[in-house]
């Protein structure tokens, strides 16, 4: 079996171009939807992730803000930018980069936002709204993974799906997703901790693999025609950057998304869906 390609680049071309027309209809309404990024340090992965947010921004119509601090930042400095953009009126939805430096209190600098202004989905607010089946900003890799499923007709209801993972982009919020009634997955979440993980990951019909461990999923894992999703990105011993899933799994994979190409390039489609999102949501609540 070779392994159909689960196409993130496309995908997200198509999203991005049925935003086009959605952030025109705003802009009608003379509402201008922006988007902000906080970037603390020069990070070469973040650097060039944030980045692409803003040539996809540009794509669509979305204006630009960029607040930049050196790694040094304290605390202290990056809730000032953190105050700013809440108070900045052209901006209307934005993220905070992850990871941020060592020292920094992650969660302080999160809680700081204004939850209306969240495009990451990745607030408390956010976060407890998804618990509780509340309308708000979805996490963004989470159900980029989910949009790329639908968009390639993987059958999510009544599968049993594996997650690989426990970080707070992916890992601990893509069960609420999946376990909602519009979706009506089985998950399982598995860490550093899982006894046995090629047991669990045999199980299962998606494999969703976010540890950022470089060709951690092996072939021999995989039950024949399963869905899998390499999300990690990691580097192996010669500096060259891998993704969570052995190449060797397409040959027993139904389905498999590419890294790069995949689950990325979904990640910042779904950043733009929020951020159109909170703006139309923030039109309507102006009447
Ligand atoms: N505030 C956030 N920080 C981080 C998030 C997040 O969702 N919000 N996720 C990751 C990084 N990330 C987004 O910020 C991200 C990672 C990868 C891509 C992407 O498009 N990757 C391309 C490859 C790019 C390359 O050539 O290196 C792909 O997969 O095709 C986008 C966003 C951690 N931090």
């Amino acid at each position: 079996m070779t392994a159909q390609i689960l196409d993130g680049k496309a995908t997200a071309a198509a999203i991005k171009s049925a935003l086009k027309t959605r952030v025109e209809a705003l802009q009608a309404k003379g509402v201008q939807p922006g988007l902000g990024t906080l970037l603390v340090g020069d990070d070469p992965g973040s650097t060039w992730y944030v980045a692409g947010k803003h040539r996809d921004c540009a794509q669509v119509g979305i204006a630009s803000i960029r607040r930049e601090l050196p790694d040094t930042a304290t605390q202290e400095e990056i809730e000032a930018v953190v105050r700013e953009l809440n108070e900045d009126p052209e901006c209307t939805g934005y993220i905070v980069q992850l990871p941020l430096p060592k020292g920094i209190d992650t969660n302080r600098v999160l809680e700081l936002m204004d939850p209306a202004k969240d495009a990451d989905g990745l607030h408390p607010m956010s976060l407890g709204r998804l618990v509780l089946g509340e309308p708000g900003p979805l996490p963004c890799t989470p159900y980029g993974i989910i949009q790329l499923l639908r968009h390639h007709d993987v059958a999510i209801d009544g599968a049993h799906v594996v997650v690989v993972g426990r970080g707070i982009t992916v890992g601990r919020s893509i069960g609420l997703l999946l376990t909602r009634k519009s979706e009506n997955a089985t998950v399982t979440l598995c860490h550093t901790g899982t006894r046995d993980l090629p047991a669990a990951l045999r199980q299962a019909d998606i494999i969703v693999a976010a540890a950022g461990v470089g060709h951690l999923i092996k072939p021999e894992y995989v039950k024949p025609g399963a869905a899998v999703l390499d999300v990690g990105v990691s580097r192996d011993g010669e500096g060259k950057i891998v993704g969570d899933v052995d190449p060797g799994v397409a040959e027993v994979a139904g389905w498999l998304s590419p890294n790069p190409g995949g689950v990325g390039p979904m990640t910042r489609a779904q950043l733009l869906v929020n951020v159109v999102e909170a703006a139309e949501r923030a039109a309507r609540a102006q009447g």
